[in-house]
């Protein structure tokens, strides 16, 4: 919600009447007189004051989340559970309830009021009756458990986000509350059923749209859009998939996505689970508060390489070593390795229970064998399959000399040294990170499993030029991991989840896109990403393609193109990259109202720390974040120089503070972040930082797209020709 509200109408034809208690507050933690307390409301004599009546409610509802708390906190599970396991998950189970229900003195409690013409019922609504309700992050109730505030998630809440005078949804009004400083201190009424009253736009909106960034991501709740309400509330059996140009919220929106599905699926993810993967450590570190503010607590977060993390990554790859790892081919490889390990039986196999010797021969082996090979079950489940299926055979045996064995006879043949050993020669087992050590480091064994697949060129690129000894002792790569979870998965099955949430979606390799999809098999996924930032060299060119290799190839491909980072003059600057570097995509507009301070200024070489830091200086005189970005090159010197200058700096991901509002960002860290004012270090040096010309423009279009306020470019060397010209 916005910090501050500016309700001055007069300057803002176009905005809907804004009512505040004093005609001029002025913004930003201007000191607010205490809240009411709870009072009862006299439904005779309603306070003439809308906004005393609203404060009201707010602290009446206040009250009843606190009894709610209370509630919580008093449950004596003695009395209910018989064992300490079962109470040990109880209280786990009400500690997070108890968490859940925080009165954060700083996330309102509702942020919205629906009036409705027509009571919508109160299935529809969590149990609320009338025609009025207030939207808020959760749900609260009275003491009779009455709803006081509903859930925004209720379907009853989804007018406050989708009506508009085309279509209102039944609305005879729309209230935005404003507040300042936790204190609720105006509100926005739009009569969307009065056709006397034009469609307007927010101020409300707007402020929260500019509002300075400080700390971690914070939720939209109170503002998401119609566009992103439909990606947000999009169904559960589908995937969805989100191309958006830098700032409009695919990141806000897949967060939203999966409180939604929680709320409107609560049971079947808390079985299955649900997880968000992004780029990197600083990355989630950004984003890792927005759930909990949002009262969902158990949404796991990872990276790619925490998902395939099965062995220690102490290695790197060449670009075109990792390229071909990256490939889907070799997804074939590895099957057909994995594959290459089961041998046609040329032996019988003899069974001896008592007198008896019971021979099943090689040919009907070969049967069975061939029968499970043909079946698209795992290697490892074939494997467990295989001494029942000869057991089997050997019962046949049995009954047609007369005997009648029964079921314990069967799992007792299957369990016989005799069967144990075919199966060993027929269908060894196989370890997977000793499957792909294999291939890498075994020109022969890669070239027998690659032919056809892979070029003898490609096969050479990834071979390790020196094998390793062990599985512990390699020095994998993160491809290699990729690999050995790929062959993981050949083996036994990789347990699917019930959503996932795949964040920078555009810089995976088909391989990932693989270990992704597995992780979501039976379930679906919400995948996001921009093609423009895409700066790994195996980059997806289209979401078709990355669909494909997700195991999602029918997912419905959503764009949004709305901007609400970066100000207007500086994405139309970061723009003129596109054509460059993804030339299918149109740039994006920005709904921000302040055009931004924008500057590029040019020194000389030895100039350029000295005018670095002076940018930087005068941005922390401003209010907000300041990100210093630049080639990963140029960081040790830069922090020397910021050092020297006793300005204090962060590393991505560490929280600022209104102390310490500095961060130092190697141009490689910066994607998904955002800073209010964002000095940007030599451009040149960002693009020769990467091994293509390509790669290096789309890294510097993603530290061009960071800054939500302000931009400052300075260089010394020239800049890239896309970005010359007149650069207001
Ligand atoms: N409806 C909204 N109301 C208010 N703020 C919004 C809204 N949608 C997005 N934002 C804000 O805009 C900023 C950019 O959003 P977000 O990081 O989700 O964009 P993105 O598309 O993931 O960007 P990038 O491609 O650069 O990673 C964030 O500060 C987010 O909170």
């Amino acid at each position: 919600m916005p910090s501050h509200a500016h309700p001055s109408p007069d300057h803002h034809p176009s905005s809907p009447a804004l009512r505040a208690e004093s005609p001029d507050p002025s913004p930003d933690h201007r000191p607010s007189p205490p809240a009411p307390r709870a009072e009862s409301p006299d439904p005779e004599h309603p306070h003439p004051d809308p906004l005393h009546r609203e404060r009201s409610h707010l602290a009446s509802s206040r009250a009843a989340l606190r009894a709610m708390r209370e509630d919580a906190e008093a449950l004596n599970i003695a009395d209910v559970t018989a064992n300490w396991v079962n109470a040990e998950v109880l209280q786990g189970e009400i500690d997070a309830r108890i968490k859940a229900l925080a009165d954060l003195s700083h996330t309102p409690l509702f942020f919205g009021r629906l009036d409705y013409l027509h009571a919508p019922g109160i299935d529809l609504a969590e149990g609320a009756a009338g025609e009025n309700f207030y939207i808020g992050r959760r749900h609260v109730h009275d003491a009779d458990g009455d709803p006081m505030v509903i859930d925004w998630r209720a379907p009853v809440s989804q007018p406050f986000y989708r009506a508009s005078k085309k279509d209102p949804m039944d609305l005879k009004l729309r209230r935005r509350f404003g507040y300042t400083g936790g204190e609720l201190t105006a509100y926005e009424d739009e009569h969307l059923a009065d056709p006397e009253e034009a469609a307007l736009t927010s101020r409300l909106l707007q402020s929260e749209i500019e509002r300075p960034r400080v700390g971690p991501m914070r939720d939209i709740v109170a503002t998401i859009q119609p566009e992103q309400d439909e990606i947000v509330r999009a169904g559960i059996g589908g995937s969805v998939c989100v191309q958006g140009a830098p700032g409009t919220g695919k990141t806000a929106v897949g967060l939203h996505r999966v409180a939604y599905l929680l709320y409107a699926h609560r049971e079947r993810l808390a079985r299955s689970g649900t997880l968000v993967i992004g780029p990197n450590r600083s990355f989630l570190h950004y984003i890792e508060q927005v759930l909990p503010a949002l009262g969902e607590l158990e949404v796991k977060q990872a990276t790619v390489d925490d998902l395939v993390g099965h062995v220690e990554v102490r290695g790197t790859d060449e670009a075109a070593a990792a390229t071909v790892k990256g490939d889907a081919r070799m997804a074939e490889v590895l099957r057909r390795a994995v594959r290459s390990h089961i041998t046609l039986p040329q032996e019988p196999c003899v069974v001896v229970r008592g007198s008896r010797r019971w021979r099943v021969p090689a040919y009907e082996l070969e049967e069975i064998v061939r029968e499970l090979m043909a079946r698209e079950i795992r290697y490892g489940a074939a494997r467990d399959a295989l001494p029942q299926r000869i057991a089997h055979a050997v019962l046949v045996r049995m009954e047609q000399a007369g005997e009648a064995p029964d079921d314990r006879v069967q799992d007792a043949v299957a369990r016989n040294a005799a069967v144990k050993a075919a199966v060993k020669a027929v269908w060894p087992p196989v370890d997977p990170a000793k499957l792909v050590l294999r291939l890498l480091g075994d020109a022969d064994f890669l070239a027998e499993q690659a032919d056809g697949i892979l070029t003898p060129d490609e096969q050479k690129t990834i071979l390790w030029v020196k094998p390793a000894r062990s599985a512990k002792s390699a020095k994998w790569s993160a491809a290699d991991a990729v690999l050995i979870d790929e062959a993981m998965d050949l083996v036994a099955r990789t347990h699917s989840l019930g959503h996932v949430v795949l964040d920078e979606a555009q810089d995976l390799s088909p391989m990932q896109y693989r270990a992704v999809g597995r992780r979501c098999s039976t379930g679906s996924a919400t995948i996001l990403g921009d093609i423009a930032q895409g700066t790994t060299p195996w980059a997806t060119n289209t979401w078709q393609e990355a669909l494909a290799h997700l195991g999602k190839p029918d997912s419905a491909v959503e764009e949004l193109t709305q901007g609400f980072r970066v100000p207007r003059e500086v994405i139309a600057y970061a723009s003129r990259l596109l054509p460059a570097i993804a030339p299918d995509l149109t740039e994006a507009t920005s709904i921000r109202e302040s055009a931004g301070d924008f500057e590029v200024r040019t020194v000389a070489a030895d100039e350029l720390d000295a005018a670095v830091l002076s940018a930087c200086e005068e941005a922390l005189t401003k209010e907000g974040s300041i990100g210093l970005i630049a080639a990963e090159a140029r960081i040790p010197t830069l922090r020397a120089a910021l050092e020297a200058a006793g300005v204090h700096c962060l590393a991505p991901g560490e929280e600022t503070s209104a102390e310490s509002r500095l961060t130092l960002v190697p141009a490689t860290l910066a994607k998904g972040l955002e800073y209010d004012y964002v000095v940007l270090d030599e451009p040149a040096a960002i693009v020769d930082g990467e091994p293509d010309e390509r790669t290096g423009l789309r890294r510097l279009y993603v530290c061009l797209t960071r800054p939500v306020s302000g931009l400052t470019v300075v260089h010394a060397a020239g800049l890239p020709e896309q970005l010359a010209g007149d650069a207001g």
